[in-house]
């Protein structure tokens, strides 16, 4: 075993479910294997806590730097995690990618905000952390998201046009053409508003398989208003969103306008078919109709958004353990990735997917 090949990668994505984390041998040209993987869910109060910085509060530079540092513990309860899962002495770990969570996402007016306290990860680890990876790609005049379709390219590409599809709090996919090309943007909502939606009229987190949606029927001028209310949806590549644009209080403005008559299984099923519908329409803007869709991130274990995907229009979708990647390892592995091309300090932003001027060497160093 090379001891300057295995990384960890930490992801805590928009979903706030909680904190996926991997630990993997990467090879000298970029190649990861896995070794092992933890997941730390998030309590109710941390989560409550993320969802109460993504709008603005009093005095919450003070809730963030605590946010922060709870954040950090957590990332630390998940190396440890990994380290004993594997049997792997820390020293022999190069370097641990971490996100950290995003609060703020505003690219046009030159930020993104990811709350994290990599000092403190890298005090209590012991071990290099790189993070900040987005905002040296918005400094470039990017978006800064989404970074995944660089790694995407790297382990997925292969016969024909494949598309990866991330179904996480937001949706983004990434074409990869036979010829080499890479196209990646943001589709717009996926598990936030499902899941808040299903936690507020069945007091659970997420709607398990999608069951509960798939037991109600679609509303069309519901699903029509829904897409037709963001302007975002129609914009042209490249493109990135959030909590920011897609939150409750949109979906409740937009549900104003209906009877209140409305069942909540209707809503959820109508949002459902949001979430298939914006993905597929975007991708047939993009000059892809009927693709073949690799799915990742939590929803690829809803079986009803992924069965309306099938019927909506595409060819097939499966999950990305077909790929040798399962889907809801994928995005802790791309963050794993990110770190291991900071440390060869080469380049991980696509300028043609970000919209950067130009291709930067993402993230910064906390050494151990
Ligand atoms: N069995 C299941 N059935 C339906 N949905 C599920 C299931 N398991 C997980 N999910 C969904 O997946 C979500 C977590 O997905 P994931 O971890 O990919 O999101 P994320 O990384 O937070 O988001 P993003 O990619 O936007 O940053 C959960 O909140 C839930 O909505
Ligand atoms: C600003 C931000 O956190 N964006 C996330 C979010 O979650 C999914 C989608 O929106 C994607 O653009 C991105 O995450 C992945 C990891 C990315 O950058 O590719």
């Amino acid at each position: 075993m090379q001891p300057d090949s295995l990384y960890i990668g930490i992801m805590s994505g928009t979903s706030l479910d909680g904190v996926d984390a991997v630990l993997c041998r990467i090879s000298d040209d970029g190649k990861p294997s896995f070794v092992a993987r933890h997941h730390e869910p998030f309590g109710p109060a941390i989560r409550q806590q993320i969802l109460d910085l993504n709008t603005s509060l009093h005095d919450e530079l003070h809730l963030a730097a605590l946010t922060a540092n709870t954040l950090a513990k957590t990332y630390a309860t998940c190396v440890s995690g990994l380290l004993q899962n594997s049997n792997v002495n820390v020293d022999k770990v190069r370097a641990i990618g971490v996100h950290g969570q995003t609060v703020r996402h505003q690219p046009a007016l030159g930020y993104t905000i990811q709350i994290n306290s990599p000092a403190l990860l890298a005090e209590l680890t012991g071990i290099d952390v790189i993070g900040d990876f987005r905002s040296r790609d918005i400094a470039a005049g990017g978006q800064g998201a989404p970074l995944v379709p660089a790694f995407h390219a790297e382990v997925f590409k292969g016969p024909g046009t494949r598309v990866i599809l991330n179904l996480g709090g937001i949706a983004n996919v990434t074409i990869l053409r036979e010829s080499g090309e890479v196209v990646g943007f943001d589709t717009g909502p996926a598990n936030m508003l499902m899941d808040a939606w299903c936690e507020r009229h069945t007091g659970l987190p997420f709607d398990e398989d999608g069951k509960w949606g798939a037991s109600g029927q679609v509303n069309l001028p519901l699903l029509e208003k829904l897409l037709t209310s963001q302007p975002w949806f129609d914009q042209p590549a490249p493109k990135s969103t959030g909590r920011d644009m897609f939150n409750m209080p949109w979906l409740e403005s937009i549900l104003s306008q209906f009877p209140d008559t409305l069942l909540p299984a209707d809503v959820q099923a109508t949002l459902q078919h949001l979430t298939a519908l914006s993905v597929l329409t975007a991708l047939e803007r993009a000059g892809v109709s009927s693709p073949d869709l690799f799915v990742c991130g939590g929803g690829a274990r809803n079986s009803a958004v992924m069965q309306l995907l099938r019927e909506l229009g595409a060819t097939s979708a499966k999950a990305t353990d077909v790929l040798g990647i399962p889907a809801q390892d994928v995005e802790a592995v791309a963050f794993a990735w990110l770190a291991w091309a900071f440390v060869q300090r080469r380049p991980a932003n696509l300028p043609q997917v970000t919209g950067a001027r130009a291709e930067r060497i993402l993230g910064a160093l906390w050494p151990a």
